[in-house]
Protein backbone atom coordinates (compact mmCIF):
# COMPACT_ATOMS: atom_id res chain seq x y z
CA UNK A 1 0.00 0.00 0.00
CA UNK A 2 1.32 3.70 -0.67
CA UNK A 3 3.07 5.19 2.05
CA UNK A 4 2.17 8.51 3.77
CA UNK A 5 4.58 10.38 2.11
CA UNK A 6 3.85 8.76 -1.47
CA UNK A 7 0.25 9.62 -0.63
CA UNK A 8 0.61 13.52 -0.21
CA UNK A 9 3.17 13.63 -3.08
CA UNK A 10 1.75 15.95 -5.84
CA UNK A 11 -1.56 16.72 -3.52
CA UNK A 12 -2.99 20.64 -3.63
CA UNK A 13 -3.71 20.42 0.51
CA UNK A 14 -5.90 23.01 2.01
CA UNK A 15 -5.40 24.43 5.62
CA UNK A 16 -7.39 26.79 7.73
CA UNK A 17 -6.04 28.06 11.20
CA UNK A 18 -2.28 27.47 9.58
CA UNK A 19 -0.93 30.57 11.59
CA UNK A 20 -2.02 28.83 14.70
CA UNK A 21 -0.83 26.84 17.14
CA UNK A 22 -1.37 23.47 15.74
CA UNK A 23 -1.71 24.87 12.06
CA UNK A 24 1.69 25.85 12.13
CA UNK A 25 3.08 22.37 13.46
CA UNK A 26 1.10 20.81 10.95
CA UNK A 27 2.49 23.02 7.82
CA UNK A 28 5.80 22.37 9.27
CA UNK A 29 5.73 18.57 8.92
CA UNK A 30 4.06 18.41 5.93
CA UNK A 31 6.48 19.64 4.25
CA UNK A 32 9.45 18.30 6.00
CA UNK A 33 8.13 14.37 5.85
CA UNK A 34 6.25 14.76 2.50
CA UNK A 35 8.36 17.09 1.01
CA UNK A 36 7.01 16.09 -2.49
CA UNK A 37 3.36 17.75 -1.59
CA UNK A 38 2.56 19.70 -4.01
CA UNK A 39 1.11 23.11 -3.12
CA UNK A 40 -0.32 24.36 0.28
CA UNK A 41 -2.91 26.41 0.09
CA UNK A 42 -3.29 28.38 3.56
CA UNK A 43 -7.05 30.45 4.40
CA UNK A 44 -5.65 33.22 6.14
CA UNK A 45 -6.72 37.00 7.06
CA UNK A 46 -4.71 40.03 7.45
CA UNK A 47 -4.74 40.66 11.55
CA UNK A 48 -3.21 43.62 13.13
CA UNK A 49 -1.89 45.77 10.90
CA UNK A 50 -0.06 43.05 8.92
CA UNK A 51 -1.41 41.84 5.60
CA UNK A 52 -2.07 37.97 5.24
CA UNK A 53 1.25 38.21 3.14
CA UNK A 54 3.09 40.17 5.67
CA UNK A 55 1.35 37.33 8.10
CA UNK A 56 2.72 33.78 6.19
CA UNK A 57 6.46 35.43 5.37
CA UNK A 58 6.60 36.05 9.39
CA UNK A 59 5.54 32.32 10.05
CA UNK A 60 8.02 30.94 7.44
CA UNK A 61 11.05 32.78 9.28
CA UNK A 62 9.98 31.14 12.45
CA UNK A 63 12.25 28.58 14.19
CA UNK A 64 10.08 26.35 13.88
CA UNK A 65 11.10 26.46 10.00
CA UNK A 66 14.43 25.66 10.91
CA UNK A 67 14.59 22.29 10.18
CA UNK A 68 12.69 22.22 6.46
CA UNK A 69 14.52 25.28 5.79
CA UNK A 70 17.86 23.37 5.89
CA UNK A 71 16.14 20.48 4.19
CA UNK A 72 14.67 22.81 1.46
CA UNK A 73 15.45 26.82 1.43
CA UNK A 74 12.94 27.35 -1.21
CA UNK A 75 10.31 25.87 0.45
CA UNK A 76 8.18 28.95 0.43
CA UNK A 77 7.26 28.33 -3.07
CA UNK A 78 4.83 25.52 -2.21
CA UNK A 79 2.93 27.53 0.13
CA UNK A 80 0.14 29.70 -0.76
CA UNK A 81 -1.83 32.68 1.04
CA UNK A 82 -5.69 32.82 0.37
CA UNK A 83 -7.13 35.46 1.94
CA UNK A 84 -10.03 34.61 3.92
CA UNK A 85 -12.16 35.90 7.04
CA UNK A 86 -13.48 32.74 8.46
CA UNK A 87 -16.68 34.98 9.86
CA UNK A 88 -17.65 36.41 6.76
CA UNK A 89 -20.34 35.07 3.98
CA UNK A 90 -18.38 32.28 2.01
CA UNK A 91 -15.84 32.95 4.15
CA UNK A 92 -14.73 35.84 2.11
CA UNK A 93 -12.45 34.12 -0.12
CA UNK A 94 -12.83 35.85 -3.94
CA UNK A 95 -14.13 34.03 -7.14
CA UNK A 96 -10.87 33.74 -8.53
CA UNK A 97 -9.56 32.08 -5.32
CA UNK A 98 -12.71 29.87 -5.11
CA UNK A 99 -12.07 28.79 -8.74
CA UNK A 100 -8.67 27.89 -7.69
CA UNK A 101 -9.28 25.90 -4.91
CA UNK A 102 -12.04 24.18 -6.28
CA UNK A 103 -10.52 22.79 -9.19
CA UNK A 104 -7.30 21.50 -7.39
CA UNK A 105 -7.72 20.51 -3.68
CA UNK A 106 -7.11 17.05 -2.87
CA UNK A 107 -7.60 17.41 0.86
CA UNK A 108 -8.49 19.71 3.99
CA UNK A 109 -7.35 19.70 7.19
CA UNK A 110 -9.62 22.31 9.38
CA UNK A 111 -7.94 23.33 11.94
CA UNK A 112 -9.05 27.34 12.40
CA UNK A 113 -11.50 27.92 15.64
CA UNK A 114 -11.40 30.16 18.51
CA UNK A 115 -10.37 28.04 21.44
CA UNK A 116 -11.33 30.92 24.25
CA UNK A 117 -13.20 29.80 27.05
CA UNK A 118 -14.94 32.71 27.51
CA UNK A 119 -16.08 33.79 23.76
CA UNK A 120 -19.67 35.12 23.43
CA UNK A 121 -21.96 32.32 21.83
CA UNK A 122 -22.58 34.29 19.05
CA UNK A 123 -19.02 34.62 18.01
CA UNK A 124 -18.50 31.57 18.60
CA UNK A 125 -21.16 30.11 16.61
CA UNK A 126 -20.02 32.13 14.16
CA UNK A 127 -16.88 30.45 13.77
CA UNK A 128 -16.80 26.95 15.04
CA UNK A 129 -20.09 26.04 13.56
CA UNK A 130 -21.25 28.22 10.63
CA UNK A 131 -17.66 28.47 9.22
CA UNK A 132 -17.25 24.79 9.00
CA UNK A 133 -20.39 24.79 7.65
CA UNK A 134 -19.54 26.86 5.33
CA UNK A 135 -15.93 24.72 4.81
CA UNK A 136 -17.95 22.27 3.93
CA UNK A 137 -20.28 23.42 1.39
CA UNK A 138 -17.12 24.67 -0.74
CA UNK A 139 -15.48 21.34 -0.22
CA UNK A 140 -18.49 19.70 -2.08
CA UNK A 141 -17.88 21.86 -4.48
CA UNK A 142 -14.03 20.49 -5.25
CA UNK A 143 -13.66 18.51 -7.91
CA UNK A 144 -10.93 16.53 -6.53
CA UNK A 145 -11.25 16.08 -3.13
CA UNK A 146 -9.88 12.96 -1.51
CA UNK A 147 -10.87 14.16 2.40
CA UNK A 148 -11.85 16.20 4.69
CA UNK A 149 -10.57 16.22 7.67
CA UNK A 150 -12.07 18.34 10.92
CA UNK A 151 -9.92 18.78 13.93
CA UNK A 152 -12.37 18.98 17.24
CA UNK A 153 -12.21 18.51 20.77
CA UNK A 154 -11.83 15.75 23.01
CA UNK A 155 -13.44 17.98 25.39
CA UNK A 156 -16.89 18.62 22.91
CA UNK A 157 -18.51 15.57 24.84
CA UNK A 158 -17.14 16.44 28.65
CA UNK A 159 -20.74 16.44 29.74
CA UNK A 160 -19.78 12.63 29.34
CA UNK A 161 -17.09 10.54 31.85
CA UNK A 162 -17.06 7.76 28.93
CA UNK A 163 -16.27 8.94 25.78
CA UNK A 164 -16.98 6.51 22.69
CA UNK A 165 -15.45 7.67 18.99
CA UNK A 166 -18.64 8.27 17.99
CA UNK A 167 -20.61 11.56 17.26
CA UNK A 168 -23.23 12.08 20.16
CA UNK A 169 -26.10 13.80 19.55
CA UNK A 170 -26.70 17.67 19.68
CA UNK A 171 -27.54 19.36 22.46
CA UNK A 172 -29.64 21.55 19.97
CA UNK A 173 -30.25 21.24 16.38
CA UNK A 174 -27.25 23.76 15.28
CA UNK A 175 -29.29 25.08 12.39
CA UNK A 176 -32.58 26.29 14.64
CA UNK A 177 -29.81 27.74 17.05
CA UNK A 178 -28.19 29.54 14.62
CA UNK A 179 -31.30 30.81 13.29
CA UNK A 180 -32.67 32.49 16.72
CA UNK A 181 -29.83 33.44 17.56
CA UNK A 182 -29.70 35.54 14.79
CA UNK A 183 -32.09 38.39 15.34
CA UNK A 184 -31.20 38.66 19.40
CA UNK A 185 -28.99 41.32 20.77
CA UNK A 186 -25.98 40.28 22.15
CA UNK A 187 -26.90 41.25 26.08
CA UNK A 188 -30.03 38.30 25.34
CA UNK A 189 -28.02 36.04 24.47
CA UNK A 190 -25.36 36.56 26.83
CA UNK A 191 -28.12 36.16 29.45
CA UNK A 192 -29.55 32.61 27.95
CA UNK A 193 -25.99 31.47 27.41
CA UNK A 194 -25.62 29.39 30.89
CA UNK A 195 -29.46 27.82 29.75
CA UNK A 196 -27.97 26.70 26.71
CA UNK A 197 -24.76 25.51 27.41
CA UNK A 198 -26.60 23.71 29.89
CA UNK A 199 -23.98 21.21 31.96
CA UNK A 200 -21.11 22.14 29.71
CA UNK A 201 -18.45 24.55 30.90
CA UNK A 202 -17.75 26.82 28.40
CA UNK A 203 -19.31 28.19 25.28
CA UNK A 204 -16.06 26.45 23.20
CA UNK A 205 -16.89 22.96 24.35
CA UNK A 206 -20.01 23.85 23.41
CA UNK A 207 -19.95 24.71 19.81
CA UNK A 208 -17.06 22.51 19.08
CA UNK A 209 -19.95 19.77 19.73
CA UNK A 210 -22.34 21.18 17.35
CA UNK A 211 -19.59 21.40 14.98
CA UNK A 212 -18.97 17.43 14.66
CA UNK A 213 -22.88 17.17 14.52
CA UNK A 214 -22.50 19.88 11.11
CA UNK A 215 -19.61 17.77 9.98
CA UNK A 216 -21.24 14.36 10.15
CA UNK A 217 -24.51 15.56 8.57
CA UNK A 218 -22.01 15.84 5.10
CA UNK A 219 -20.79 12.22 5.91
CA UNK A 220 -22.65 11.10 2.88
CA UNK A 221 -21.50 13.59 0.04
CA UNK A 222 -17.42 13.73 1.06
CA UNK A 223 -15.04 11.31 3.49
CA UNK A 224 -14.90 12.71 6.66
CA UNK A 225 -12.37 12.05 9.50
CA UNK A 226 -12.91 13.69 12.99
CA UNK A 227 -9.73 14.26 15.09
CA UNK A 228 -10.43 14.70 19.00
CA UNK A 229 -7.15 15.63 21.27
CA UNK A 230 -7.00 16.15 24.61
CA UNK A 231 -5.17 18.96 26.16
CA UNK A 232 -2.00 20.03 23.29
CA UNK A 233 1.06 20.61 24.63
CA UNK A 234 4.44 21.56 23.80
CA UNK A 235 6.14 19.36 21.13
CA UNK A 236 7.86 15.79 22.40
CA UNK A 237 10.28 15.24 19.79
CA UNK A 238 9.96 16.99 16.32
CA UNK A 239 10.92 19.42 14.89
CA UNK A 240 12.85 19.87 18.34
CA UNK A 241 11.74 18.81 21.69
CA UNK A 242 9.61 21.68 24.10
CA UNK A 243 8.45 23.67 21.10
CA UNK A 244 5.37 25.79 22.32
CA UNK A 245 4.37 29.53 21.48
CA UNK A 246 1.49 30.02 23.54
CA UNK A 247 -0.55 31.21 26.88
CA UNK A 248 -3.15 28.32 26.46
CA UNK A 249 -4.11 25.56 28.71
CA UNK A 250 -1.42 24.46 30.41
CA UNK A 251 1.38 26.36 29.56
CA UNK A 252 -0.28 29.88 30.99
CA UNK A 253 -0.32 28.06 34.03
CA UNK A 254 3.21 25.98 34.25
CA UNK A 255 4.74 29.89 33.35
CA UNK A 256 2.57 31.75 36.22
CA UNK A 257 4.55 28.80 38.53
CA UNK A 258 7.76 29.47 37.29
CA UNK A 259 7.59 32.93 37.73
CA UNK A 260 6.62 32.32 41.21
CA UNK A 261 3.61 34.07 41.07
CA UNK A 262 0.80 31.03 40.95
CA UNK A 263 0.90 29.23 44.65
CA UNK A 264 -2.11 27.75 44.22
CA UNK A 265 -4.63 26.53 42.49
CA UNK A 266 -7.54 23.79 42.66
CA UNK A 267 -6.81 20.33 41.17
CA UNK A 268 -7.01 16.90 41.72
CA UNK A 269 -3.79 15.30 42.56
CA UNK A 270 -5.14 12.00 41.53
CA UNK A 271 -7.13 13.05 38.11
CA UNK A 272 -5.53 12.18 34.78
CA UNK A 273 -4.06 14.82 33.17
CA UNK A 274 -4.70 14.32 29.69
CA UNK A 275 -1.96 16.34 27.89
CA UNK A 276 -1.13 15.10 24.61
CA UNK A 277 1.92 16.30 22.54
CA UNK A 278 1.16 18.82 19.33
CA UNK A 279 3.78 16.76 16.95
CA UNK A 280 1.58 13.51 18.02
CA UNK A 281 -1.47 14.93 17.25
CA UNK A 282 -0.13 15.85 14.06
CA UNK A 283 0.96 12.93 12.82
CA UNK A 284 -1.80 11.46 13.62
CA UNK A 285 -3.93 14.01 11.73
CA UNK A 286 -1.70 13.49 8.92
CA UNK A 287 -2.04 9.48 8.94
CA UNK A 288 -5.61 9.69 9.34
CA UNK A 289 -5.55 12.17 5.93
CA UNK A 290 -3.96 9.58 4.32
CA UNK A 291 -6.35 6.48 5.93
CA UNK A 292 -9.70 8.82 5.00
CA UNK A 293 -8.08 8.99 1.64
CA UNK A 294 -6.89 5.67 0.33
CA UNK A 295 -9.55 3.91 2.28
CA UNK A 296 -12.34 5.69 1.90
CA UNK A 297 -14.48 4.87 5.35
CA UNK A 298 -18.17 4.91 4.62
CA UNK A 299 -19.00 6.65 7.73
CA UNK A 300 -17.43 9.56 9.39
CA UNK A 301 -14.37 8.20 11.42
CA UNK A 302 -13.72 10.09 14.88
CA UNK A 303 -9.68 9.65 16.21
CA UNK A 304 -10.04 10.53 20.15
CA UNK A 305 -6.28 11.10 20.56
CA UNK A 306 -5.58 10.99 24.19
CA UNK A 307 -2.61 9.36 26.66
CA UNK A 308 -4.55 8.59 30.11
CA UNK A 309 -6.12 5.52 28.80
CA UNK A 310 -3.08 3.54 27.47
CA UNK A 311 -0.03 5.92 29.22
CA UNK A 312 -1.69 7.66 32.13
CA UNK A 313 -0.19 10.79 33.95
CA UNK A 314 -1.60 12.63 36.86
CA UNK A 315 -1.93 16.40 38.14
CA UNK A 316 -0.40 15.91 41.21
CA UNK A 317 2.63 14.21 39.39
CA UNK A 318 2.61 17.26 36.94
CA UNK A 319 3.19 19.53 39.41
CA UNK A 320 6.18 18.05 41.13
CA UNK A 321 7.97 17.82 37.96
CA UNK A 322 7.13 21.08 37.16
CA UNK A 323 8.11 22.42 40.10
CA UNK A 324 11.12 20.83 40.26
CA UNK A 325 11.90 21.40 36.49
CA UNK A 326 11.76 25.32 37.07
CA UNK A 327 13.72 24.91 39.89
CA UNK A 328 16.58 23.40 38.00
CA UNK A 329 15.86 25.67 35.37
CA UNK A 330 14.54 28.77 36.74
CA UNK A 331 12.93 31.70 34.73
CA UNK A 332 14.34 35.08 34.84
CA UNK A 333 13.47 37.82 37.42
CA UNK A 334 10.66 35.31 39.40
CA UNK A 335 8.37 37.10 41.52
CA UNK A 336 9.01 34.52 44.18
CA UNK A 337 10.80 31.02 44.56
CA UNK A 338 8.51 28.66 42.04
CA UNK A 339 6.41 26.77 44.86
CA UNK A 340 2.80 26.08 43.36
CA UNK A 341 0.48 23.63 45.39
CA UNK A 342 -2.51 21.99 43.98
CA UNK A 343 -5.31 21.01 45.92
CA UNK A 344 -9.34 20.07 45.26
CA UNK A 345 -9.96 21.48 48.54
CA UNK A 346 -11.85 24.95 48.07
CA UNK A 347 -11.48 26.41 51.49
CA UNK A 348 -7.91 25.52 51.56
CA UNK A 349 -7.49 26.95 47.99
CA UNK A 350 -9.04 30.07 48.90
CA UNK A 351 -6.91 30.59 52.01
CA UNK A 352 -4.00 30.49 49.77
CA UNK A 353 -4.82 32.51 47.45
CA UNK A 354 -5.23 35.21 50.44
CA UNK A 355 -2.16 34.12 51.78
CA UNK A 356 0.05 33.28 49.21
CA UNK A 357 -1.57 35.46 46.52
CA UNK A 358 -3.05 38.83 47.61
CA UNK A 359 -1.19 39.17 50.52
CA UNK A 360 1.90 39.58 48.16
CA UNK A 361 0.42 41.23 45.46
CA UNK A 362 -0.91 43.94 47.75
CA UNK A 363 2.90 44.49 49.91
CA UNK A 364 4.46 44.34 46.24
CA UNK A 365 1.77 47.24 44.95
CA UNK A 366 2.50 49.18 48.18
CA UNK A 367 6.51 49.24 47.38
CA UNK A 368 5.68 50.30 43.17
CA UNK A 369 3.53 52.84 44.83
CA UNK A 370 5.97 53.98 47.94
CA UNK A 371 8.68 54.22 44.98
CA UNK A 372 6.76 56.20 42.45
CA UNK A 373 5.77 53.51 40.31
CA UNK A 374 2.27 51.91 38.83
CA UNK A 375 1.29 49.39 40.64
CA UNK A 376 0.37 46.33 38.44
CA UNK A 377 0.79 42.87 40.93
CA UNK A 378 -3.09 42.57 41.92
CA UNK A 379 -4.17 43.53 38.53
CA UNK A 380 -1.96 40.54 37.29
CA UNK A 381 -3.43 38.07 39.94
CA UNK A 382 -6.84 38.95 39.49
CA UNK A 383 -6.37 38.19 35.30
CA UNK A 384 -4.79 34.60 36.42
CA UNK A 385 -7.51 34.14 39.09
CA UNK A 386 -9.70 34.81 35.66
CA UNK A 387 -7.40 32.23 33.52
CA UNK A 388 -7.33 29.59 36.36
CA UNK A 389 -10.62 29.70 37.30
CA UNK A 390 -11.65 28.80 33.89
CA UNK A 391 -9.24 25.66 33.51
CA UNK A 392 -10.01 24.78 36.97
CA UNK A 393 -12.93 22.50 35.35
CA UNK A 394 -10.45 20.39 33.53
CA UNK A 395 -8.10 20.03 36.45
CA UNK A 396 -10.23 18.34 39.13
CA UNK A 397 -12.08 15.66 37.26
CA UNK A 398 -10.99 12.78 34.83
CA UNK A 399 -12.39 11.53 31.36
CA UNK A 400 -12.15 8.08 30.04
CA UNK A 401 -11.64 7.87 26.27
CA UNK A 402 -12.08 4.50 24.10
CA UNK A 403 -9.46 4.82 21.49
CA UNK A 404 -9.59 1.99 19.44
CA UNK A 405 -9.67 4.19 16.17
CA UNK A 406 -6.10 5.46 16.80
CA UNK A 407 -4.92 1.92 17.54
CA UNK A 408 -6.39 0.32 14.55
CA UNK A 409 -4.54 3.65 12.59
CA UNK A 410 -1.54 3.22 14.15
CA UNK A 411 -2.16 -0.89 12.98
CA UNK A 412 -2.38 0.15 8.89
CA UNK A 413 0.75 2.27 9.23
CA UNK A 414 3.84 0.35 7.80
CA UNK A 415 6.99 0.48 10.18
CA UNK A 416 8.84 3.39 8.38
CA UNK A 417 5.31 5.52 8.98
CA UNK A 418 5.21 4.60 12.38
CA UNK A 419 8.28 5.92 12.88
CA UNK A 420 7.93 9.15 10.37
CA UNK A 421 4.34 9.81 12.31
CA UNK A 422 4.39 8.43 15.53
CA UNK A 423 1.87 8.91 17.75
CA UNK A 424 2.43 5.82 19.84
CA UNK A 425 1.88 7.42 23.15
CA UNK A 426 3.36 4.29 25.04
CA UNK A 427 6.63 5.75 24.24
CA UNK A 428 6.21 9.33 26.10
CA UNK A 429 8.55 9.52 29.27
CA UNK A 430 6.41 11.85 31.22
CA UNK A 431 9.22 13.45 32.91
CA UNK A 432 11.43 14.01 30.30
CA UNK A 433 8.42 15.32 28.24
CA UNK A 434 7.95 17.68 31.32
CA UNK A 435 11.20 19.18 31.59
CA UNK A 436 11.53 19.67 27.47
CA UNK A 437 7.71 21.32 28.12
CA UNK A 438 8.93 23.88 31.03
CA UNK A 439 12.56 24.75 28.85
CA UNK A 440 10.28 25.16 26.20
CA UNK A 441 8.19 27.88 27.47
CA UNK A 442 11.46 29.28 28.96
CA UNK A 443 12.64 29.32 25.19
CA UNK A 444 9.86 29.48 22.40
CA UNK A 445 6.97 31.59 24.89
CA UNK A 446 9.05 34.11 27.16
CA UNK A 447 12.16 34.15 24.76
CA UNK A 448 14.38 34.00 27.26
CA UNK A 449 18.19 32.55 26.82
CA UNK A 450 19.82 29.51 28.30
CA UNK A 451 22.85 31.20 29.31
CA UNK A 452 20.99 33.65 31.95
CA UNK A 453 20.35 30.75 33.73
CA UNK A 454 23.33 31.19 36.22
CA UNK A 455 21.83 34.69 36.88
CA UNK A 456 18.18 33.36 37.40
CA UNK A 457 19.80 30.86 40.31
CA UNK A 458 21.13 33.72 41.30
CA UNK A 459 17.60 35.40 41.84
CA UNK A 460 16.22 32.73 43.67
CA UNK A 461 18.71 32.75 46.05
CA UNK A 462 18.41 36.00 46.95
CA UNK A 463 14.78 35.70 47.00
CA UNK A 464 15.17 32.68 49.34
CA UNK A 465 17.09 34.96 51.72
CA UNK A 466 14.38 37.99 51.54
CA UNK A 467 11.94 35.28 52.75
CA UNK A 468 13.61 34.12 55.52
CA UNK A 469 14.71 38.06 56.60
CA UNK A 470 11.34 38.79 56.29
CA UNK A 471 9.81 35.70 58.06
CA UNK A 472 12.45 36.23 60.87
CA UNK A 473 11.37 40.25 61.02
CA UNK A 474 8.13 39.28 60.89
CA UNK A 475 8.50 36.49 63.79
CA UNK A 476 10.47 38.96 66.39
CA UNK A 477 7.44 41.50 65.63
CA UNK A 478 4.75 39.46 66.91
CA UNK A 479 6.57 38.32 69.39
CA UNK A 480 7.47 41.39 70.74
CA UNK A 481 4.06 42.64 70.46
CA UNK A 482 2.86 39.44 72.11
CA UNK A 483 5.47 40.07 74.71
CA UNK A 484 4.57 43.63 75.38
CA UNK A 485 0.58 43.23 75.91
CA UNK A 486 0.40 39.57 77.43
CA UNK A 487 2.06 38.31 81.42
CA UNK A 488 1.33 34.96 79.94
CA UNK A 489 3.84 35.19 77.39
CA UNK A 490 5.89 37.03 79.32
CA UNK A 491 6.40 34.32 82.17
CA UNK A 492 6.69 31.78 78.76
CA UNK A 493 9.16 33.73 77.03
CA UNK A 494 11.44 34.15 80.51
CA UNK A 495 10.78 29.97 80.94
CA UNK A 496 12.40 29.05 77.48
CA UNK A 497 15.37 31.73 77.85
CA UNK A 498 16.48 30.64 81.00
CA UNK A 499 16.14 26.54 79.84
CA UNK A 500 17.84 27.14 76.86
CA UNK A 501 20.39 29.14 79.39
CA UNK A 502 20.46 25.80 81.79
CA UNK A 503 21.39 23.57 79.01
CA UNK A 504 23.95 25.61 78.02
CA UNK A 505 25.40 26.04 80.91
CA UNK A 506 25.25 22.01 81.78
CA UNK A 507 27.07 21.15 78.23
CA UNK A 508 29.65 23.69 78.89
CA UNK A 509 30.27 22.30 81.97
CA UNK A 510 30.09 18.46 80.40
CA UNK A 511 32.64 19.35 77.67
CA UNK A 512 35.12 20.78 79.67
CA UNK A 513 34.65 17.79 82.29
CA UNK A 514 35.47 15.75 79.24
CA UNK A 515 38.12 17.47 78.16
C1 LIG B 1 2.19 23.86 38.81
C2 LIG B 1 1.35 23.17 37.87
C3 LIG B 1 0.13 22.69 38.39
C4 LIG B 1 -0.65 21.89 37.36
C5 LIG B 1 -2.02 22.34 37.16
C6 LIG B 1 -2.25 22.54 35.67
C7 LIG B 1 -3.53 23.05 35.37
C8 LIG B 1 -3.84 23.13 33.89
C9 LIG B 1 -5.23 22.89 33.84
C10 LIG B 1 -5.97 22.62 32.84
C11 LIG B 1 -5.70 22.77 31.43
C12 LIG B 1 -6.92 22.27 30.77
C13 LIG B 1 -7.24 22.95 29.53
C14 LIG B 1 -8.37 22.25 28.85
C15 LIG B 1 -8.15 22.27 27.44
C16 LIG B 1 -9.23 21.86 26.56
C17 LIG B 1 -8.55 21.59 25.31
C18 LIG B 1 -8.97 22.41 24.15
O1 LIG B 1 -9.72 21.87 23.42
S1 LIG B 1 -8.57 24.04 23.57
C19 LIG B 1 -7.31 24.84 24.24
C20 LIG B 1 -7.67 25.42 25.47
N1 LIG B 1 -8.02 26.82 25.34
C21 LIG B 1 -7.45 27.65 26.17
O2 LIG B 1 -6.61 27.30 26.94
C22 LIG B 1 -7.87 29.10 26.09
C23 LIG B 1 -7.94 29.67 27.44
N2 LIG B 1 -7.82 31.12 27.37
C24 LIG B 1 -8.86 31.94 27.40
O3 LIG B 1 -10.01 31.53 27.36
C25 LIG B 1 -8.55 33.42 27.50
O4 LIG B 1 -7.27 33.66 26.98
C26 LIG B 1 -8.59 33.92 28.97
C27 LIG B 1 -10.05 33.96 29.40
C28 LIG B 1 -7.80 32.99 29.89
C29 LIG B 1 -7.98 35.30 29.11
O5 LIG B 1 -8.71 36.19 28.32
P1 LIG B 1 -8.44 37.79 28.40
O6 LIG B 1 -9.31 38.43 27.38
O7 LIG B 1 -8.55 38.25 29.81
O8 LIG B 1 -7.00 38.01 27.98
P2 LIG B 1 -6.08 37.50 26.77
O9 LIG B 1 -5.90 38.63 25.81
O10 LIG B 1 -6.53 36.20 26.17
O11 LIG B 1 -4.75 37.26 27.60
C30 LIG B 1 -4.28 38.25 28.53
C31 LIG B 1 -2.89 37.89 28.94
O12 LIG B 1 -2.93 36.66 29.68
C32 LIG B 1 -2.13 35.66 29.04
N3 LIG B 1 -2.80 34.39 29.22
C33 LIG B 1 -3.73 33.84 28.44
N4 LIG B 1 -4.09 32.65 28.88
C34 LIG B 1 -3.38 32.41 29.99
C35 LIG B 1 -3.30 31.36 30.93
N5 LIG B 1 -4.02 30.23 30.76
N6 LIG B 1 -2.46 31.49 31.97
C36 LIG B 1 -1.69 32.57 32.13
N7 LIG B 1 -1.71 33.62 31.27
C37 LIG B 1 -2.53 33.54 30.23
C38 LIG B 1 -2.06 36.14 27.58
O13 LIG B 1 -0.96 35.67 26.88
C39 LIG B 1 -2.02 37.66 27.73
O14 LIG B 1 -0.74 38.11 28.06
P3 LIG B 1 -0.21 39.54 27.47
O15 LIG B 1 -1.20 40.56 27.93
O16 LIG B 1 -0.22 39.39 25.98
O17 LIG B 1 1.15 39.67 28.05
N1 LIG C 1 -4.71 23.86 21.76
C1 LIG C 1 -5.34 22.85 22.32
O1 LIG C 1 -5.04 22.45 23.46
C2 LIG C 1 -6.41 22.14 21.59
C3 LIG C 1 -6.90 22.57 20.36
N2 LIG C 1 -7.89 21.86 19.73
C4 LIG C 1 -8.41 22.28 18.44
O2 LIG C 1 -7.33 22.40 17.53
C5 LIG C 1 -7.57 23.44 16.61
C6 LIG C 1 -6.39 24.38 16.57
O3 LIG C 1 -6.18 24.90 17.88
P1 LIG C 1 -4.94 25.86 18.19
O4 LIG C 1 -3.97 25.77 17.08
O5 LIG C 1 -4.50 25.56 19.55
O6 LIG C 1 -5.67 27.26 18.16
P2 LIG C 1 -5.06 28.72 17.88
O7 LIG C 1 -5.89 29.68 18.61
O8 LIG C 1 -3.60 28.72 18.11
O9 LIG C 1 -5.29 28.92 16.31
C7 LIG C 1 -6.53 29.22 15.80
C8 LIG C 1 -6.40 29.46 14.31
O10 LIG C 1 -7.68 29.78 13.78
C9 LIG C 1 -7.57 30.96 13.01
N3 LIG C 1 -8.75 31.81 13.03
C10 LIG C 1 -9.44 32.19 14.12
N4 LIG C 1 -10.42 33.00 13.77
C11 LIG C 1 -10.36 33.14 12.42
C12 LIG C 1 -11.12 33.87 11.47
N5 LIG C 1 -12.17 34.59 11.84
N6 LIG C 1 -10.77 33.80 10.18
C13 LIG C 1 -9.69 33.07 9.80
N7 LIG C 1 -8.95 32.35 10.65
C14 LIG C 1 -9.28 32.39 11.94
C15 LIG C 1 -6.46 31.73 13.69
O11 LIG C 1 -5.99 32.70 12.79
P3 LIG C 1 -5.40 34.11 13.30
O12 LIG C 1 -3.94 33.84 13.49
O13 LIG C 1 -5.70 35.00 12.17
O14 LIG C 1 -6.10 34.49 14.56
C16 LIG C 1 -5.47 30.62 13.97
O15 LIG C 1 -4.73 30.32 12.84
C17 LIG C 1 -8.88 24.09 17.03
O16 LIG C 1 -9.89 23.59 16.22
C18 LIG C 1 -9.07 23.64 18.47
O17 LIG C 1 -10.42 23.54 18.79
C19 LIG C 1 -8.39 20.72 20.27
C20 LIG C 1 -7.94 20.27 21.46
C21 LIG C 1 -6.93 20.94 22.22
Amino acid sequence: MVSIADYYAGKNVLITGATGFMGKVLVEKLLRSCPEVQTLYLLVRAKAGQSMQERVSDMMKCKLFDRVREDNPDFHQKIVPISSELTQPALAISPEDVERLTSCVNIIFHCAATIRFDEPLKHALQLNVMATQQLLNLAQQMHHLQAFIHISTAYANCNRRHIDEIIYPPPVEPKKLIDSLEWMEDSIVRDITPRLIGDRPNTYTYTKALAECVVQKESSKLSIGIIRPSIVGASWQEPFPGWIDNFNGPSGVFIAAGKGILRTMRANNDAVADLIPVDMVINLTLAAGWYTAVHRPKAALVYNCTTGGINPFHWGEIEHHVMSSFKRNPLEQAFRRPNANITSNYLMNQYWILVSHKFPALIYDLYLRLSGQKPQMMRIFNRLHKAIGLLEYFSSQDWEWNSENMNMLMSHLSPEDRKTFNFDVRQLNWPEYIENYCIGTKKYVLNEDMSDIPAARQHLRKLRNIRYTFNTLLLVFIWRVFIARSQMARNIWYFVVSLCFKFLSYFRASSTLTN
